[in-house]
């Protein structure tokens, strides 16, 4: 089959894929293909209609990233994604996880004493975790960390559970148990620390990707040919001179190189095939990241029954992270009149919830809100959410780095394998599960490949990406002796 020629491939048209084409565009690289499985772009910034607004047009709501997270402090360096949210004055609400109402299985509570005890201790562990990366000692799970600093809520402490879910299964998706301690404090570190504490919500009725169609018309015009929306890319075929791209539409690219910023998931389902197969190193990145769920459930009531506060936080005495945050975008600075709601589940609670039927959710989360606010509390008009571990272009919705991970192995994850580059919010060592992790990967990768094209020959034979085919452990073989319990000979 004659394949079409061009210099870049850019798989995947989210946040990663166009800061890519844009940055290839800004260097002089205008012979690329933007190519995307969906009839948009945006990825996981995804703003979709929902309910029904005063003069019947429905609310745009955030199925995806819904906060610019961290901004700027003083003249300090900016998030990426903050400049562009002023550049095209998104309309947000400052977060402010003071304004928060409390409940449990009597109704309204105070727990904010174990709120405060939480944050206290991820402060801590933080700092922890600062002094292993320093001193380059093992890495231990958040647990661990969190244990050391004296915050260890008995299972059924459910007031504790609920504070430390809300800030930090809320935010990494996952429990401490499955996050490293170095990783994720790395994570909260580089986006709160150094950009900003500050959470900004959009609520821009022109959705929060608004920031990404107006990036890409600056080097993509409309009905440009050069990005092919609804196509599927199923098979890369990879060596160190060039890559070929085939779609579900029986067509198929030869490029020089090719970017992909297929999400984690894609790659750990086996959705596209690659040939030759991935190298083992490759495979052994891929396998090794989680990819996290983390849902929305949006409602709409005939009126607000809520507290004016941006968080209402319900204690579940029986299964922690039940149904324990709701926000109502129904308030002073935000949608007002709009009657929204949206509840918030992740991790084991989204894979469940994501199998059910919205009736069975329904029935769930009203069960909660009437424990909450009484049993008048009526039914809402509309309710929907995305069911993110099933979708195919992602099947999940941001990562997260396990315990027993090391930057060599994330590097793996990141680097190249011939012409074939890889960029997304995964690939990124400090701003990983956030958009500007996307973006920077982005960015980076093009300007790689850009200056690989401008250079004299092939730069991945002469100029590759670090990789390390050989991971190794953290304790030499020879103190796998009888002084430390290896007391049989038991490996293969
Ligand atoms: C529910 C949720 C909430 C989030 N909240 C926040 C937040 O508040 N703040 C924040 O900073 N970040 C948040 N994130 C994370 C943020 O959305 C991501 O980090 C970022 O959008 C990832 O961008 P990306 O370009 O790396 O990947 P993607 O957006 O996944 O882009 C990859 C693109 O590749 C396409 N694709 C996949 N497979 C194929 C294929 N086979 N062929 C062709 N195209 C394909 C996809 O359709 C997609 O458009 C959230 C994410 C989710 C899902």
């Amino acid at each position: 089959q004659e394949c079409e020629q061009t210099k870049v491939a850019v798989l995947g048209a989210g946040v990663a894929g166009i800061r890519a084409a844009q940055e290839l565009s800004n260097n002089g690289v205008d012979d690329f293909v933007l190519i995307e499985y969906q009839d948009r772009i945006g990825g996981r910034m995804h703003d979709v209609k929902f309910g029904q607004g005063p003069d019947g047009v429905p609310y745009k709501v955030e199925a995806g990233a819904n906060w610019v997270q961290g901004t700027v402090t003083g003249d300090g360096p900016e998030n990426p994604i903050s400049v562009l949210a002023k550049k095209y004055n998104i309309t947000t609400l400052v977060t402010d996880q003071d304004s928060l109402a409390m409940f449990d299985q009597h109704g309204s509570t105070d727990f904010k004493y174990a709120i405060d005890e939480f944050g206290e201790a991820l402060e801590k562990v933080v700092v922890d975790a600062g002094s292993l990366l320093y001193n380059d000692l093992q890495d231990r799970t958040f647990r661990a960390g969190f244990r050391l600093e004296g915050w260890d809520p008995l299972k059924n402490d459910s007031y504790r559970q609920t504070a430390e879910w809300w800030l930090f299964d809320g935010e990494f998706i996952y429990h401490p148990e499955e996050s490293s301690e170095i990783f994720t404090s790395v994570a909260e570190n580089a986006t709160f620390n150094y950009y900003s504490p500050d959470n900004l919500f959009v609520y821009d009725q022109r959705g929060f990707a608004t920031i990404i169609r107006e990036e890409a018309k600056t080097f993509l015009p409309d009905s440009d040919p050069r990005l092919r929306l609804s196509t599927e890319v199923t098979r890369i075929e990879y060596d160190d001179d060039s890559v070929t791209v085939h779609t579900n539409q029986g067509t198929c690219v030869h490029a020089d190189y090719a970017i992909m910023t297929f999400s984690l998931g894609v790659l750990q389902k086996k959705a596209v095939e690659f040939v030759p197969p991935l190298p083992a190193w490759k495979q052994a990145a891929i396998s090794s990241f989680e990819l996290g769920t983390y849902t929305k459930i949006f409602m709409q009531f005939d009126t607000p029954f809520w507290d004016n506060k941006q968080y209402l936080i319900y204690a579940d005495p029986e299964t922690r992270g039940y149904y324990p945050e709701f926000q109502p975008l129904d308030i002073p600075g935000a949608l007002e009149g709009s009657g929204l709601l949206i509840a918030t589940v992740v991790n084991d609670q989204s894979y469940r919830v994501e199998a059910q039927t919205n009736e069975q959710t329904q029935a769930e989360v009203m069960e909660v809100l009437r424990t909450m606010y009484g049993p008048q509390v009526p039914d809402p008009t509309h309710l929907w959410y995305k069911r993110w571990s099933q979708t195919p272009w992602a099947y999940g919705s941001y990562s997260n780095w396990p315990p027993a991970t090391s930057l060599q192995s994330h590097q793996n994850l990141r680097t190249n394998v011939g012409n074939l580059f890889f960029a997304g919010e995964a690939t990124s060592q400090e701003f990983f599960g956030y958009l500007q992790g996307a973006y920077l990967e982005g960015q980076y990768t093009a300007e790689f490949v850009a200056s690989c094209i401008g250079g004299s020959g092939n730069c991945t034979t002469s100029d590759d990406e670090k990789r390390y085919p050989v991971l190794t452990g953290v304790t030499p073989y020879n103190l796998y002796n009888w002084e430390h319990g290896w007391v049989a000979d038991t490996l293969a």
